[in-house]
């Protein structure tokens, strides 16, 4: 009897492409308030939650997996117990996780009946052919690198799982050790979900762990893989804003959708006219956007005005959006203002910080932060200070630089990442920023980690600043179609997965 009284058959197909043992897998710890962490990490994207309580006291292991019982009900979400064949009975688990030494997978079957999920650890060849000889719904295999978590004995790595997916045609749950950084690679080895305790649980921000870790499984899915919402103002001539984001978000793989925050009368020469959209009807943009299409990643450009920056603030923290990229424009390419004097307060006080990348040009980080930047410890200098604005990631674009080659810093809250690339002279350069920033946004839905996404944007839009298009009798746009040909070629293996 399930706990609402009704009677409820969980029907586990075997077939790994009808399984519900896929994306993000959390197994719990053994710290303070775990159910508010497992919360949190649900709302982030965990679809399935593992009760794993080696303790000795069997009422508390039972309270606790009560209530994680009952919060995974209420979400939807599949609550499987470790080990404890009787525990999991008792606590009517959708499944139960057996090691090699935790019993049978078919004296479990048995016992549990048809209906519940059996999950067995594996960590070599044999051992998963056997699992799923055995009748296991799933199997875990790991480690996949080294962990604090667990005393392991097998150090199997990615090249490991890729070494038997082609023999297990049951879900194959990847442990051990496993990041946002180094994911990627255990998703494109096979992985059908992740199977993670402290890059979570041991996280300041469960929430935010678990969406960028449950982003990995978009490098697996169909074209367009990745929703991106790009936040901007439009640009009649079609060279930066909501324009250059919608083709440069198509052109790289994502789907993209827009609200528009201002409309210009632009052109190559410059801005002739500003018209910004009524806060309300960003506002009903956002709405009909967020409450429909699952966004992956917000890209926020023009954004105006101090109440626009506050509606859309406030509509990320409705909506609970985190993988927001907010390109901080301030001056269109002429000269001309495009947010007002208030407005950059606002920007800092209530968008920063819910920004989770940040990519200001030296004026723009000039004027955030009240320094004066020539080099790039002045960039390295002007990130810190933006960090400790809340901006979880900064990157300061040194293109303004007038010398050497175009550096871009990125600080991340620890440690400074430099991104170079050739300086290319050319006045075909209008909306760079707006390309530069909708490419990481881009690149974080697929499924790349944040200095990947960072690194892939910095080769497209140097490329298409070298094949910047003579349009115009002003600055001509960057080359949004031929950069996207070219790095699809330097990067083919990234259009099969
Ligand atoms: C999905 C998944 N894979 C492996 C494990 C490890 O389970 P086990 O081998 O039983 O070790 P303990 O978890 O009991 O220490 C797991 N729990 N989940
Ligand atoms: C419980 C467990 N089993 C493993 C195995 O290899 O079977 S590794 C592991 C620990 C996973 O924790 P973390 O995500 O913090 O590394
Ligand atoms: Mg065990």
């Amino acid at each position: 009897m399930g706990s609402n009284g009704h009677n409820l058959r969980l029907v586990v197909n075997r077939d790994k492409q009808d399984s519900p043992i896929r994306g993000l897998y959390l197994i719990t710890d053994h710290g303070d308030r775990l159910a508010e962490r497992v919360e949190a990490a649900i709302d982030g994207g965990v679809r399935i939650v593992q009760y794993r309580n080696k303790g000795k006291d069997r009422a508390q292991r039972y309270a606790v997996g009560e209530e994680l019982r009952d919060l995974c009900r209420q979400r939807g979400v599949i609550f499987i117990v470790n080990d404890d064949l009787d525990l999991a009975q008792q606590l009517k688990a959708d499944g139960i996780h057996l090691g090699q030494e935790d019993g049978d997978p078919r004296i479990a079957r048995r016992e549990l009946g048809p209906g519940k999920i059996i999950g067995v650890s594996t960590h070599t060849m044999e051992e998963a052919l056997a699992a799923q000889a055995a009748g296991a719904d799933y199997i875990g295999f790991g480690a996949m690198f080294p962990t604090n978590s667990k005393e392991i004995e097998h150090l199997v790595g990615p090249e490991g799982l890729a070494a038997i997916r082609s023999r297990i045609m049951i879900p194959i749950v990847a442990i051990g050790g496993i990041t946002r950084d180094n994911g990627p690679r255990v998703v494109d080895a096979g992985a059908d979900a992740l199977a993670v305790i402290s890059a979570v649980l041991a996280h300041p921000d469960p929430f935010l762990a678990a969406t960028e870790l449950g982003l990995l499984f978009n490098r697996r899915a169909a074209y367009p893989r990745g929703a991106v919402l790009t936040v901007a103002g439009s640009d009649s001539g079609g060279g930066a804003g909501i324009q250059a984001d919608l083709k440069t978000v198509t052109l790289l793989g994502s789907y993209g959708s827009s609200v528009i925050t201002a409309l210009t009368a632009q052109n190559t020469r410059g801005v002739s006219g500003i018209h910004g959209v009524p806060p309300s009807f960003v506002a009903e943009q956002l709405d009909a956007v967020l409450s429909d299409i699952p966004v992956d990643a917000v890209k926020t450009g023009m954004l105006f005005s101090a109440e626009i920056i506050a509606t859309v603030a406030e509509k990320l923290a409705e909506y609970r959006k985190r993988i927001v990229v907010v390109d901080p424009v301030m001056v269109a390419k002429g000269g001309a203002p495009l947010i007002d004097r208030g407005a950059v307060n606002v920007l800092k006080d209530r968008l920063m910080p819910r920004t989770y990348l940040l990519t200001p040009n030296i004026p723009e980080a000039e004027r955030l932060t009240g320094l004066t930047i020539v080099d790039e410890e002045g960039m390295q200098e002007a990130a810190r200070r933006l960090f400790r604005l809340g901006a979880r990631n900064v990157l300061v674009k040194g293109g303004h630089l007038v010398a050497g080659d175009a550096v871009d810093i990125l600080f991340d809250g620890s440690a400074f990442h430099r991104f170079t690339a050739p300086r290319i002279l050319s006045k075909n350069t209008h909306g760079t920023g707006c390309t530069y920033a909708s490419a990481i946004a881009t690149y974080l839905a697929q499924g790349e980690p944040l200095r990947e996404a960072v690194g892939r944007a910095k080769e497209f839009v140097t490329v298409a600043i070298r094949l910047g298009q003579p349009l115009g009798r002003g600055h001509g746009p960057v080359n949004h179609l031929l950069a996207a040909d070219e790095v699809r070629d330097r990067n083919p293996e990234t259009e099969n997965q």
